[in-house]
């Protein structure tokens, strides 16, 4: 039976990438394709690498045009997913890449995002460790995956980031209160609509923080997958950055390791990041001395990982790297409607990355 999928937000860039991905699902049609300010357009005027569908028409995002699909993929503005989600019947599979319904503290929500809480969906993240090892529940994500119909994408620094750090705090191994992360992004994260700051002349030969002091709205979402896994409260200090490149993340995560963890320091910690990565297809613990890079993963679902026990500081360095608009969006939107529909977790999403 064919599975029919529509996408909205499909001149945008999460949106082109999910259509990207879905062109080559064996197991999906791509149904209705919906925007806002572009409808009537050719997705090909908008989207002229995606070729065989260059010739679809863009709709406007309505219900209507919505119903009718076994799956609906949302890549809107914060804040415009959740009506457009109420709208649609229960047992349609919806997929939000927005940040809606990621967060489960609504106070947390009201704070970063100033407007109220949509309510919290399972959370796209299969590979998520979902409490400490020591307390018998660190199973991962993608069982509450399975059959749902209703899935909030993560944020793509939150994949970065919980991807890095979750090892270390669901085998007990990491302090809560001492955790600093930098992450360098490719302008794609920010969007397609014309912004000062993303400016070819600007970006260019040119790197800078923003969000610097705990704004980041990211950071709750980073806080609360950490203190899930860890059980207990996690603080975490975040300064997003911005590369000159157009796709990529590249986070480097440090926190101070528990005085439990006594004797061969590295080789337990190595441990711990091995035993959660070991199975997984799309999740890689590099070989030691290897770091990542973001070309490694460009394009591809795959997320790059490496790690280092800093002994004169007593500190665990965690590396990782994804494609902000696969790993970090699209491909993690198409993995968990994969494992939600009972395909092959990995359909569609065999592309390596394309470096150099
Ligand atoms: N870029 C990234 O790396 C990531 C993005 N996301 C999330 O995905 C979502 C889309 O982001 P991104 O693709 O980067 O953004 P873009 O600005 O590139 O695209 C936004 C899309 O939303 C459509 N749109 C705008 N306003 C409305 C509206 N009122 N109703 C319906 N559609 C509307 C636009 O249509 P039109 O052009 O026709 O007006 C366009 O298709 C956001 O929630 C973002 O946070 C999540 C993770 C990573
Ligand atoms: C470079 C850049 O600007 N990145 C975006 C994050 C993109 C993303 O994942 O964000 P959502 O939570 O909006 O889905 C930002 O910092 O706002």
């Amino acid at each position: 039976m064919t599975i029919t999928a529509a996408v909205s937000g499909a001149s945008g860039y999460a949106g082109g990438e999910v259509l990207r991905l879905l062109a080559n699902h064996p197991e999906i049609e791509i149904g209705a394709i919906t925007a806002h300010s572009s409808a009537g357009s050719r997705l090909g005027e908008l989207q002229p690498h995606l070729l065989p569908l260059a010739d679809r028409e863009i709709v406007e995002t309505t219900p209507e045009n919505l119903a009718g699909h076994d799956v609906v993929f949302l890549a809107l503005p914060h804040g415009a997913s959740a009506e457009v989600a109420a709208a649609l019947p229960e047992d349609t599979l919806v997929i939000d890449a927005g940040a809606d319904h990621r967060l489960e503290d609504p106070e947390a929500w009201f704070r970063f995002y100033r407007s109220e809480h949509a309510g919290t969906w399972p959370y796209g993240l299969p590979e998520l460790l979902l409490g400490p090892a020591e307390a018998g529940t660190a199973g991962k994500q993608r069982e509450k995956l399975r059959g749902a119909r209703r899935i909030a994408v993560p944020g793509c620094y939150p994949t970065s980031v919980l991807l890095a750090l979750t090892p270390g705090f669901a085998a007990g191994l990491l302090e809560p209160d001492d955790v600093v992360i930098v992450s360098a992004s490719g302008t794609s994260g920010a969007g397609k609509s014309v912004k000062p700051n993303l400016l070819g002349s600007e970006v260019m030969g040119s790197m800078s923080p923003y969000g610097v002091g705990g704004g980041h709205r990211h950071t709750p979402e980073m806080e609360q997958g950490l203190s899930n896994a860890a059980g207990e409260p996690v603080t975490v200090s975040f300064t997003p950055t911005l590369a000159p490149m157009s796709r990529g993340i590249l986070t480097t995560a440090t926190a101070r390791v528990k005085p439990r963890a006594a004797g061969d320091v590295a080789a337990t910690l190595r441990a711990a990041w091995e035993s959660a990565y070991d199975d997984e297809q799309f999740v890689h613990l590099l070989r030691p001395g290897q770091w990542p890079a973001t070309q490694m993963v460009a394009g591809s679902n795959n997320a790059v990982i490496q790690l280092a026990y800093d002994e004169h500081a007593g500190r665990v360095i965690v590396s990782s790297a994804i494609d902000n608009l696969t790993k970090g969006t699209a491909g993690g939107a198409v993995q968990s409607m994969n494992i939600a529909l009972g395909l092959p977790e990995g359909a569609g999403l065999n592309q390596l990355g394309v470096a150099p």
